[in-house]
Parts: structure tokens; C-alpha cells; sequence
């Protein structure tokens, strides 16, 4: 059955609805940043550039890197951006945009995705200019409360121990990313368990003119343990969409991990003076590796 006009939204030119893109326009490997302002620091670096489309915060330029087809895009900021950027990403690869059908299992591409982002440190072991690698995600926002995210025994003891410990009325999601682009993109980084939360500020524990309903929320956070077969698991740092990456490229079937610039530490209190030397460093180093 094709799927209906009002839930596979083609634009007039057969593009798809946000991230304006047609099925040939895109690579398998894609690197996405939050920032639309980071995409050329990105494709300034390739050998040379197809495409360039933007729609809202979502732009996207196509191009080959020593040889290597990649796409680069911008999601703007939070994890309902990336239910339209994954589920969209998706169709462009694995519904047929004529009969406007899902292909079949054995047709069905998995794209690449490697998050390049900015964060920040919840433990003070790890130092504002680090690069962290994302094992596990924890979401605290409510994306996993509309889809039947699959979840091992493990992923839902921490989420509900997370619930637990800041007395929140809905449990978390938690995800553990795949391995095969942590293997390959990882070398040297820290790896940690990253929080995804719904805002920058009350979510991540910043106050500026509002109290927050769990004063000592970051400390809740920092203190936050789980023992495990595999070992203590802390959570390590927090930015907006990780989880919702990890969720979705599970339920999709696609490799996605995420890649963090840590650019402030909330146990010591600091804010990396030089952001773009982090984030430039991280986009070498992801180039470089991809
Ligand atoms: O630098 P990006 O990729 O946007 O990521 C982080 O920075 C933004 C907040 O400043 C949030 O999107 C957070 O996840
Ligand atoms: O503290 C931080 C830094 C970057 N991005 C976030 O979401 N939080």
C-alpha cells in the first residue's frame, strides 16, 4: 500500500517535506551537527562540493573527501529535530519516492551517522577541550513515549534508576549505541554515557532568573551510579539530542554514534575559552577516521 499524501510529505519538486532532498542527493555515510554555521566548516574541507540545499535549520552540502562521498547536516537544536531528520533520512533511502512503498528487508539500506557536537562535562575528570564517544544515551525528553523502542534489561534498569533518583513522574529511555563507527571513529577518545535533555537550561540545571524544580539536580546527576556486569556506569556529559539518535537508528536499523566537543564542565564551573579550536579539532579527527 503507498503511503498516504499527508504522512510521506513530498515538497513539488520531490523533495522530501523538511530536509528538502531527493533520494540521489545523499550519501550512505552522513556527519550532522546542530549548528547550520558548522556544515561549511565541515565541506571546507572537501575535495569538492555537489549539493548544497537548505531548508529552516536544516542545510545540507554533498561533496567527496579524499575520494569518499559524504553529506553533512545541520539539525538546529533537541531531539524532536531529529524524529524529522532520521525519519527523513530514512525515507530518502528506504521508501520507493515513485510508489511511494517501504522497500523490501533485503533492499534496505543503513546509512552511517556520525553526530558532531558540542557538550558539556558533568564529571570533573573530564576536561573542557576533551573529545567523548557516546556508549550508552539517556533521554530525558519524551521522543521514546511515541514509538515501541525495544530496550535491554540493563538500558531500563538505568533509566528507571535515573527516573528514580530525580523523582520524575515518566521513565527515561536508555540506549546503547552500535559498534562499528565507535570502533572506527573512537581511537583515544573518552567514552561516556551522555544525557539528553530537553533544554539547555532548567533540564541541564542552569539558573538564571527561574529556581529549578530539583535544586540539586546536577548533583543528582554527577552522583548517579549503576552497577553492572561490565562495571560502574556514570553518566558523563549532557547536550539535546544524542538519545534520540541512538533510539531511533536502533528502531531504523541504521549505525549512528555520537561525537562530542566538550566545551563546558559543570563540576568546575568552566566554559572553554577556545569552542572553535575543540570543534575543529573533532571535525579533523572525524574526517580523518570516516
Ligand atoms: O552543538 P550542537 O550540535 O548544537 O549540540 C549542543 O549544543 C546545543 C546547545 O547549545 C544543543 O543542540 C546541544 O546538543
Ligand atoms: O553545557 C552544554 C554545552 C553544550 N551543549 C549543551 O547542551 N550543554
Amino acid at each position: 500500500m503507498p503511503i498516504a499524501d499527508s504522512e510521506f510529505i513530498l515538497n513539488k519538486d520531490g523533495s522530501i517535506y523538511h530536509l528538502n532532498l531527493q533520494p540521489d542527493h545523499i550519501s550512505d555515510t552522513i556527519i550532522t551537527v546542530g549548528d547550520p554555521e558548522r556544515v561549511p566548516l565541515i565541506s571546507q574541507h572537501f575535495d569538492s562540493l555537489e549539493t548544497v540545499v537548505q531548508k529552516r535549520e536544516f542545510v545540507t552540502h554533498v561533496g567527496y573527501y579524499k575520494g569518499k562521498r559524504l553529506t553533512v547536516i545541520s539539525t538546529g537544536m533537541g531531539t524532536d529535530n531529529i524524529d524529522i531528520l532520521l525519519n527523513e533520512l530514512d525515507a530518502l533511502v528506504n521508501i520507493d519516492f515513485v510508489t511511494r512503498e517501504p522497500r523490501p528487508l533485503e533492499e534496505r539500506i543503513a546509512l552511517r551517522i556520525v553526530r558532531v557536537g558540542t557538550s558539556g562535562a558533568l564529571q570533573a575528570d573530564i576536561p573542557v577541550g576533551s573529545h567523548l564517544m557516546t556508549e550508552h544515551a539517556v533521554g530525558l525528553d519524551s521522543l521514546m513515549q511515541f514509538y515501541p523502542l525495544v530496550e535491554t534489561g540493563l538500558e531500563v534498569e538505568v533509566a528507571s534508576g535515573v527516573q528514580q533518583a530525580l523523582g520524575l513522574s515518566y521513565r527515561p529511555y536508555c540506549v546503547r549505541g552500535t559498534d562499528l563507527l565507535r570502533e572506527q571513529l573512537g581511537a583515544g577518545m573518552v567514552v561516556g554515557n551522555t544525557l539528553t535533555c530537553p533544554g539547555f537550561y532548567g533540564p541541564q540545571g542552569r539558573v538564571l532568573r527561574l529556581d529549578l524544580r530539583i535544586p540539586d539536580l546536577i548533583q543528582q546527576f554527577q552522583n548517579f551510579r549503576y552497577d553492572s556486569a561490565e562495571g560502574e556506569f556514570r553518566l558523563t556529559n549532557f547536550e539535546m539530542e544524542t538519545a534520540g539518535y541512538y533510539a531511533l537508528g536502533r528502531m531504523l536499523g541504521h549505525e549512528v554514534v555520537s561525537l562530542n566537543a566538550i566545551v563546558a564542565n559543570r563540576a568546575t564551573g568552566e566554559f572553554a575559552t577556545n569552542t572553535e579550536d575543540v570543534v575543529n579539532d573533532l571535525i579533523q579527527k572525524t574526517l580523518d577516521r570516516i
